[in-house]
């Protein structure tokens, strides 16, 4: 048999330790279907004395991840620290300057630097293997990277931020605050380090970044992103929405166009019979439509320890198959150098369905004045309702329109002159209509 495949980890969090208590737990296993036994034989995280509820004895103890990282001990560095610089950064790019492969889970740093680190992880020869870093357990690099080959790809979109769905969904099921479902998620270990990130949208940003770069061919362009978040919608939305038969979701959307890639983070009401509307609590779903394959979707766990320790060892089990010498297929699916530079779509020309929710004085011909603003910018409606919410305050009435399909730049110009006429008594709410099935 081989010889043992020596990991070194750094960074035992939720992850982290996950994956080291995983990998001894399913030791024999992993052994079996790798042909070599895989071994934690060094770790790196910040404190020694920490009870982390697993067995590190005989394992080397570094207190700095990136000479970990570069340490001729190890043959694979698993990087689980976080973060797109600092640390996790440099400990990536000295693993990848000493030869040695690389797994991680760390999208936030895939995103601003993956170009980068693949071009070094390809000019070395070496694995740079990320599965964790989009919508968890699922296993949608390795279907992207592997499984799609020759596919054209003209939409990729889905659920993936577990934390966000998580919060949507027992908003609308159990009527809880924002701020309990996000106390809940965060004591569960699928928010982020900086929650901000998953509430207001930037880790979807984030994977969709890698999604779109892998779908595409382009280079990741995670600044590219039109990005709206979570926090915004309310009880009111979310009652307003069901009762339409739709649906709130945070997706993450990238979509070909004619004039580039429209890359997009928003809330978004779904079709409550569509399939990515029953995608509940912290699971994630993407679904990517191709001219072979047609729709597929992949739906499971997008965050929490076991889930994510999932995917990580994964990784490590590829890399325990693969040989020295055998030639690595590149990071994004082509080689990071052929990767063509990202040309955006511009958001103005977005073309879909809208639910606009506003909040009026309940006065006589306010109802037909909106109704003549949304003319006057050629949007057709589906309906327009006054809604007998107690939502709205004394004095006030909310009316909501869901529109045809229309553009972004005519639904901003009408919500202006509604607006610009003096008969809103609180902020508009636009939420953007996604078709799908
Ligand atoms: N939690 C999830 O469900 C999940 C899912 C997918 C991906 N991820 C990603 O996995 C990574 C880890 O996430 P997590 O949830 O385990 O976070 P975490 O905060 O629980 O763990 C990170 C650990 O890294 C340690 N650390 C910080 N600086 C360090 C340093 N300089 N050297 C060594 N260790 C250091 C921290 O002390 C902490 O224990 C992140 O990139 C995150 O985005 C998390
Ligand atoms: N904070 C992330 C972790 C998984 O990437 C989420 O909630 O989806
Ligand atoms: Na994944």
């Amino acid at each position: 048999m081989a010889e043992t495949l020596r990991v070194g980890i750094a960074g035992l969090g939720t992850v982290g330790a996950s994956v080291v208590r995983v990998l001894k737990e399913k030791e024999a296993e992993l052994t079996r279907q790798c042909g070599r036994s895989i071994t934690v034989t060094a770790v790196a995280a910040r404190d020694k004395n920490r009870d982390r509820g697993i067995d590190l004895s005989g394992v080397e103890w570094f207190d700095d991840a990136r000479a970990l990282a570069a340490s001729g001990k190890i043959d694979v560095f698993v990087e689980l620290i976080g973060g797109a610089n600092g640390v996790a950064r440099e400990a990536v790019e000295a693993a990848l300057h000493a030869g040695h492969h690389v797994v991680t889970a760390n999208k936030a740093l895939l995103s601003q630097q993956g170009l980068a680190l693949a071009e070094i992880a390809e000019e070395k020869g070496v694995l740079l293997n990320y599965e964790a870093a989009v919508a968890g357990g699922i296993p949608i690099i390795k279907t992207m990277r592997e499984s799609l080959a020759g596919n054209t790809i003209n939409r990729v979109f889905g659920i993936l931020n577990g934390t966000a769905n998580y919060i949507l969904t027992r908003m609308e099921q159990e009527k809880l605050s924002f701020e309990d479902c996000l106390a809940d998620a965060q004591r569960l270990g699928y928010a982020e380090a900086d929650p901000t990130f998953d509430i207001e949208g930037n880790d979807t940003a984030h994977k969709l970044s890698i999604l779109t770069s892998l779908a595409f061919g382009t280079q990741i362009s995670p600044d590219d992103i039109y990005l709206e978040g979570i926090s915004n919608i309310t009880q009111a939305d979310i009652q307003a929405a069901s009762e339409l038969g739709y649906r709130i979701k945070l997706l993450g959307v990238a979509v070909r166009t004619e004039s580039g890639i429209e890359q997009r983070v928003h809330p978004t009401m779904v079709p409550t019979a569509s399939v990515i509307a029953q995608v509940h609590g912290v699971t994630n779903a993407v679904t990517v439509e191709t001219d072979i394959l047609g729709e597929l979707l992949l739906s499971g766990p997008g965050a929490g320890g076991n889930a994510t320790a999932s995917a990580v060892i994964g990784d490590i089990a590829d890399i325990a198959k693969s040989r020295p010498g055998f030639q690595h297929g590149p990071v994004f699916g082509r080689p990071a150098r052929e990767l063509t530079p990202y040309q955006r779509a511009r958001m103005r020309s977005h073309e879909g369905g809208y639910f606009i929710r506003l909040t009026v004085d309940d006065r006589l011909g306010v109802f037909a004045a909106i109704a003549t603003r949304m003319a006057d910018n050629r949007i057709s409606l589906e309906s327009i309702v006054q809604h007998a919410s107690n939502h709205a305050g004394e004095g006030q009435k909310t009316i909501i329109l869901v529109t045809h399909e229309t553009t972004e730049a005519a639904v901003r110009k009408a919500v202006e002159d509604i607006t610009a006429d003096g008969h809103l008594t609180d902020k508009p709410q636009v939420i953007r209509i996604e078709r799908a099935a």
